[in-house]
């Protein structure tokens, strides 16, 4: 079973004006509410594609239940805990450029933050469990530590996606993936990134510090998949981008699904480039016929 845990979901109020007046009245051309945070996404992309999954984390007050509500209309398993704070509304702002400004979040009770790791008492050993995005400040930087400690002790697979400190402790902990984005991975080691040679070098050092594979996604110029077995490519599809929100939490969905039913790693490679780019490619995430159809096309070279 893989189990996806967001600390922070968000509703994503996706804001299209045709070109933005700052300062002024901006009247929107389109707007759509959309459940958002990265577990969450990976849930909904893992549900498209058939995949047993359940979404942990926090909900609270009326954005909360607009998204446990979408959930549940959906199909997919959830086990949130309820908290007493609003969960957060994140803006995507579309104009000529995209532009994002994302909460904090809601403050996070002490039990609460007790009531969701208790629930990660029940993993399995064949489970694997999905850690996205940022933590609410008030949980505290160590909270991903936490919950690997509970993965480590059931003897469960992780994987990890965020970014800064909380990413670069996770790694001695062995996650079965992260995927940084080629920025992230840049950040990460404070430095310029400008080639793949060099991509490619810092990927590596991820393995070094213990990550057992590492996906880093290029946005339209596609991924590159680093792991002890060697590197490979794989160029995004062509198509005309309609909202890249998520399509990095799809590719994890299309990656981590893939590889729990098949074991086949490009395979899985093969199907996060299709199930980003697939999302990429919609206003909302990915639908299955929409990834499969892209999937055949993506091809996946040695380098
Ligand atoms: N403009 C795009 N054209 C085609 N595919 C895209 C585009 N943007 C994203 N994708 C697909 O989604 C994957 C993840 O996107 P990326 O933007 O790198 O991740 P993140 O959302 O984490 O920043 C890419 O590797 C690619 O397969
Ligand atoms: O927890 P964070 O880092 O603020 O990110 C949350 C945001 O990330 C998203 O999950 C999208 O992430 P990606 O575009 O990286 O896949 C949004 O749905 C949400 O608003």
């Amino acid at each position: 079973m893989i189990y996806t845990v967001t600390l922070n979901p968000s509703i994503d109020y996706i804001v299209e004006v045709d070109q933005l007046i700052l300062g002024g009245l901006n009247r929107m051309e389109r707007d759509l509410k959309l459940p958002g945070g990265k577990g969450i996404n990976v849930s909904r992309v893992l549900n498209q594609l058939e995949v047993e999954n359940k979404a942990l984390g926090f909900l609270g007050g009326f954005t909360g239940r607009y998204i446990e509500e979408w959930l549940h209309q959906e199909g997919i398993s959830s086990d949130f805990v309820a908290v007493a704070d609003d969960t957060r509304i994140n803006i995507k702002l579309k104009a000529k450029e995209e532009t994002e400004i994302n909460g904090t979040g809601p403050a996070i009770r002490a039990a609460e933050a007790e009531a969701l790791l208790h629930k990660l008492d029940a993993l399995q050993a064949s489970d694997i469990v999905v850690l996205s995005g940022s933590v609410p400040p008030s949980l505290g930087a160590d909270f991903y530590d936490r919950l690997i400690a509970v993965c480590k002790r059931r003897g469960a697979e992780f994987v990890i996606d965020t970014t800064g400190q909380a990413l670069r402790q996770a790694l001695v902990s062995r996650p079965l993936l992260i995927k940084p984005n080629h920025h992230e991975l840049a950040e990460l080691f404070g430095v310029t990134i400008t080639s793949r040679d060099e991509i490619i070098v810092y990927g590596r050092r991820l393995l070094e510090e213990g990550a057992q594979h590492v996906l880093v996604s290029m946005a339209g110029e596609g991924a590159l998949f680093i792991s002890e077995q060697g590197v490979y490519h794989a160029k995004a599809p062509a198509g005309i981008v309609k909202n890249s929100v998520g399509a990095g939490d799809s590719m994890i969905a299309g990656f981590v699904g893939t590889f729990s039913l098949t074991g086949d790693l490009l395979e899985a490679f093969r199907a996060g480039v299709a199930s980003g780019s697939a999302t990429a490619f919609s206003d909302d995430l990915a639908s299955r016929e929409h990834i499969e159809r892209l999937r055949s096309g993506v091809v996946v070279s040695k380098v």
